[in-house]
C-alpha cells in the first residue's frame, strides 16, 4: 500500500467510524455490531501505526465516544477527564498488554491485577461536594458530558450524600439496563408495534437521556460504580481492590464479582471462568476488565490520548455468522400477540446451532428490509440471544420474497386484528394461547410445577383434561393414570407439585399468571404495594402507575386484564382450587432506612403521623443532621428548615409526604393511620 492509497483509506474510515459513533453516541440508535465497529477502528489504528505520518488528534483512535451535540442537557466540563479502554480480544494480545507495562515501568511482571466485570452500559461521573451529591453526568467526549442529574436519580441506590469522603470528589462507574428490564422493554414497545433497542446497552443509553425523568424512572436503570476522578489522592487508597470495597463502604453499588489476579496467566483464568458463568449474570458483560492493582502504578504509566495504560477490557468472543433466511414461521403467545420467527439455515456460534431468530414484529421487518431467502449477518446478543444484526442486501438474486404476515391465526384460524403494526389472535380459547399460559405457569420462576413439561402439557390440552391454570388442581391419578407413559409413581409426584404450587405467594402468582407486562420484578412490586389479589382487582390506573417500573402503556393493560370477566373467573376458580393469593412479602417495611423530622403544624396530631412513619418502618427524630432523609414541613416551620436547607436535605410539603405514603405503600394515607 502506498501512502497515498493509505491516506484515502484513512480519511475513508475516519468518516464512516464518525457516522456510526453519531449514531451509537449520539443517537443510540447503531446500524453495525460492535464486533464490526471494532474491526474499522482497528484496520484505522493499524495504517496510522504503519503510517505515522497520518496520524492526527482528531482522529477517532486519539478521542472518547463523543462530544455531545446541542440538545436539551446541560454540557458540563468534567473537573477531570474521562478515559475509554484499550481492548484485548485474544490471551495474546493480553501478554503483550502486560509486556508494555514491563517495558514502560523497566521492570518485569507478573503484575497484580483487579478483574472486574465489563458491564456494558454507560459511563457516568457523579460529582460531590462536602458529600453532597452536585450533579451527575455522561461521559460524552471524556471532556464535556451531559448533566442528566435528574435521570440518575431515578437510579434508587445511587447516594445523594456521602459521610468521610474527600472534600471534592467524582465517583465513576455505569449505568446499565438489566436484561430482564431490557426484556420486558423491548417487549412492551413490541406489544405497541414500535421499534424495539437491539440491546440492553443502547437500551439503557436511551433511556437516560430521556427528556423526562419519569419515563426514566419507569425503565428500571441500574448503576455500578469502580473508579474516582477527583479525590482519588485524597483518599489515600493503595490499590483498586481497596477502592472498590470503599466505593461500597461508602454506599455506592459494586458489581460484587471483582477479585484479584497475578498476571496475564491470573487474568486469563478469570476471564474463562466468568466466559461460562456469563449466561448467569443479571446484566450483559462485554468482557473482563483487568486493571493494574497497585494505584501507584497508574502515576507511572499515566494515560494515552484515548484510555488509560494500565487497564485493558478484554472482550469476550463476540462471533458473527452468514447464514440464510429460509422461512418465517409466525408464533402465538399468551397475550396472542403474533411473533414472526425466521427460519435460518443452521449455523454454529459460540458453542451451539442456531437456527431460529426473533424478528420481533413489522417495524422491525420494515427496518431491516428483510425478506425470505436473504443473506443475514448473525450473533449472539450478550452471548445468548441470536439476533440478525444486518440483511446482507448486496448478495440479493431477486429471488427474495418479501415476508407475508398470515390473514389467519396459525393455531387457530381465527380472523387475526390488526392493532396499528401488532397483530393479534382475538379467540380467547386459541390452543396456543392456552399452551403458552399453562407452559408458563407452571415454570420455574412462576408456580415451579416439576415435571409438568411441554409433552405432558399438549396432552393434557388434547385429551381436553385441562382447559387453563385451575383445571390443573383438579387432575386426579386416574385422570394422569390414563395417559401415554405416565407410571403410579410420577402421577404422585406431579400431584404433589401441583399441590406444592398452590402456596407460592401472590408474587409469584402475578408472574405465572402472565398480566401483560408483567415480569418478576413487576410481580414483586405489584405483590408489595398490594398485598393480596383482591386489592389488585380494585386497582386504579392511578395505584398501578404508582408502582415502581410500571409504565402508562403496562398499567393499562394490566388494568383491563384485571377488569376482563374471564380473567376474574380464572382467579375465582384458582382461589377455590385453594391458591394462596395473599403476598409473602408483607409491606409493614414500607420506609424502612428512610429518617424523618417533621417541622411546624401539620393537618393532623404530630404523634399522629410520627406513628405513622414508625409503623411504617421510618425512624423519626427531632433534629436535623446529615442523617435525615427528609424533612416534614408544616405551617410556621421553625429553624430546622434552615438547617435542612444547609445541609441539602431534602423537604417534603404534607401533601407530599402523603403521596410518598401513597406511592410506597398503596394504600391511602387514610387507611394508614
Ligand atoms: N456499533 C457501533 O456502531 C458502535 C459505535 C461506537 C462504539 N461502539 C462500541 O463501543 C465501544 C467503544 O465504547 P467506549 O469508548 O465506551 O469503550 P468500551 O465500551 O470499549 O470500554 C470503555 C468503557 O467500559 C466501561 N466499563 C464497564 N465496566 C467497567 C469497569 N469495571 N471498569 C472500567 N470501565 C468499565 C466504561 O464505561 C468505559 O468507559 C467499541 O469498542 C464498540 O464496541 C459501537
Ligand atoms: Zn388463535
Amino acid at each position: 500500500m502506498t501512502l497515498e492509497e493509505a491516506r484515502k483509506r484513512v480519511n475513508e474510515l475516519r468518516d464512516l467510524i464518525r457516522y456510526h459513533n453519531y449514531r451509537y453516541y449520539v443517537l443510540a440508535d447503531p446500524e453495525i455490531s460492535d464486533a464490526e465497529y471494532d474491526r474499522l477502528l482497528r484496520e484505522l489504528k493499524e495504517l496510522e501505526e504503519r503510517f505515522p505520518e497520518l496520524k492526527s488528534p482528531d482522529s477517532p483512535t486519539e478521542q472518547v465516544g463523543a462530544r455531545p451535540l446541542e440538545s436539551t442537557f446541560r454540557p458540563v466540563r468534567h473537573p477531570t477527564r474521562m478515559y475509554s479502554l484499550d481492548n484485548a480480544f485474544s490471551f495474546d494480545e493480553l501478554k503483550a498488554f502486560e509486556e508494555r507495562i514491563e517495558r514502560a515501568l523497566g521492570r518485569k511482571g507478573p503484575f497484580a491485577y483487579t478483574v472486574e466485570h465489563k458491564v456494558d452500559g454507560l459511563s457516568v461521573n457523579l460529582y460531590y461536594e462536602d458529600g453532597v451529591l452536585v450533579y451527575g453526568a455522561t461521559r460524552g467526549d471524556g471532556e464535556v458530558g451531559e448533566e442528566v442529574t435528574q435521570n440518575l436519580l431515578t437510579i434508587p441506590t445511587i447516594p445523594r450524600r456521602l459521610k468521610g469522603v474527600p472534600e471534592r470528589l467524582e465517583v465513576r462507574g455505569e449505568v446499565y439496563m438489566p436484561i430482564e428490564a431490557f426484556l420486558r422493554l423491548n417487549e412492551e414497545l413490541e406489544e405497541r408495534g414500535e421499534k424495539v433497542f437491539k440491546n440492553p446497552r443502547n437500551a439503557a443509553a436511551g433511556s437516560l437521556r430521556q427528556k423526562d425523568p419519569r419515563i426514566t424512572a419507569k425503565r428500571g436503570l441500574r448503576a455500578t460504580f469502580y473508579a474516582l476522578g477527583l479525590g482519588l489522592e485524597e483518599s489515600g487508597l493503595q490499590t483498586q481492590y481497596e477502592l472498590l470495597l470503599w466505593l461500597k463502604e461508602k454506599g455506592f453499588p459494586v458489581e460484587h464479582g471483582f477479585t484479584r489476579a497475578l498476571g496475564a496467566e491470573g487474568v486469563e483464568e478469570v476471564y474463562q471462568d466468568w466466559l461460562k458463568k456469563r449466561r448467569a449474570l443479571p446484566f450483559e458483560a462485554d468482557g473482563v476488565v483487568a486493571k493494574l492493582d497497585d494505584l501507584s502504578l497508574w502515576r507511572e504509566l499515566g494515560y494515552t490520548a484515548r484510555a488509560p495504560r494500565f487497564a485493558i477490557a478484554y472482550k469476550f468472543p463476540a462471533e458473527e455468522k452468514e447464514t440464510r433466511l429460509l422461512d418465517v414461521v409466525f408464533q402465538v403467545g399468551r397475550t396472542g400477540r403474533v411473533t414472526p420467527v425466521g427460519i435460518l439455515e443452521p449455523v454454529f456460534i459460540e458453542g451451539s446451532e442456531v437456527s431460529r431468530v426473533t424478528l420481533h414484529n413489522e417495524s422491525y421487518i420494515e427496518e431491516l428490509d428483510i425478506r425470505i431467502g436473504d443473506w443475514v449477518l448473525v450473533h449472539k446478543a450478550g452471548g445468548v440471544i441470536p439476533e440478525v444484526i444486518r440483511v446482507l442486501k448486496e448478495r440479493r438474486t431477486g429471488e427474495e420474497r418479501p415476508i407475508v404476515w398470515p390473514e389467519t391465526c396459525p393455531e387457530c384460524g381465527f380472523h387475526l386484528v390488526k392493532e396499528g403494526k401488532v397483530h393479534r389472535c382475538p379467540n380467547p380459547l386459541c390452543p396456543a394461547k392456552r399452551f403458552e399460559a399453562i407452559r408458563h405457569y407452571a415454570s420455574r420462576k412462576a408456580m415451579d410445577i416439576q415435571g409438568l413439561g411441554e409433552k405432558l402439557i399438549e396432552k393434557l390440552l388434547e385429551k381436553g383434561l385441562v382447559k387453563d391454570v385451575a383445571d390443573l388442581y383438579r387432575l386426579r391419578k386416574e385422570d394422569l393414570l390414563g395417559l401415554e407413559r405416565m407410571g403410579e409413581k410420577s402421577a404422585e409426584n406431579l400431584l404433589r407439585q401441583i399441590e406444592a404450587s398452590k402456596h407460592r405467594g401472590l408474587e409469584r402468582l402475578l408472574y405465572a399468571l402472565g398480566l401483560p407486562g408483567v415480569g418478576e420484578v413487576l410481580a414483586r412490586n405489584l405483590a408489595a404495594r398490594f398485598q393480596s389479589m383482591d386489592r389488585l382487582l380494585e386497582a386504579s390506573l392511578e395505584e398501578l402507575l404508582q408502582v415502581e417500573g410500571v409504565g402508562e402503556l403496562t398499567a393499562r393493560a394490566i388494568l383491563e386484564t384485571l377488569k376482563d370477566p374471564a380473567f376474574r373467573d380464572l382467579v375465582r376458580r384458582l382461589k377455590e382450587a385453594g391458591v394462596e393469593m395473599e403476598a409473602k412479602e408483607k409491606g409493614g417495611e414500607a420506609l424502612k432506612g428512610l429518617t424523618f423530622v417533621i417541622t411546624g403544624e401539620l393537618s393532623r396530631p404530630r404523634e399522629e403521623v410520627k406513628a405513622l412513619l414508625r409503623r411504617l418502618g421510618a425512624k423519626v427524630t427531632d433534629s436535623v443532621s446529615r442523617k435525615t432523609s427528609y424533612l416534614v414541613v408544616g405551617e410556621n416551620p421553625g429553624s430546622k428548615l434552615e438547617k435542612a436547607r444547609s445541609l441539602g436535605v431534602p423537604t417534603l410539603t404534607e401533601e407530599e409526604l402523603y403521596r410518598l405514603l401513597e406511592a410506597r405503600t398503596g394504600k391511602k394515607t387514610e387507611e394508614l393511620v
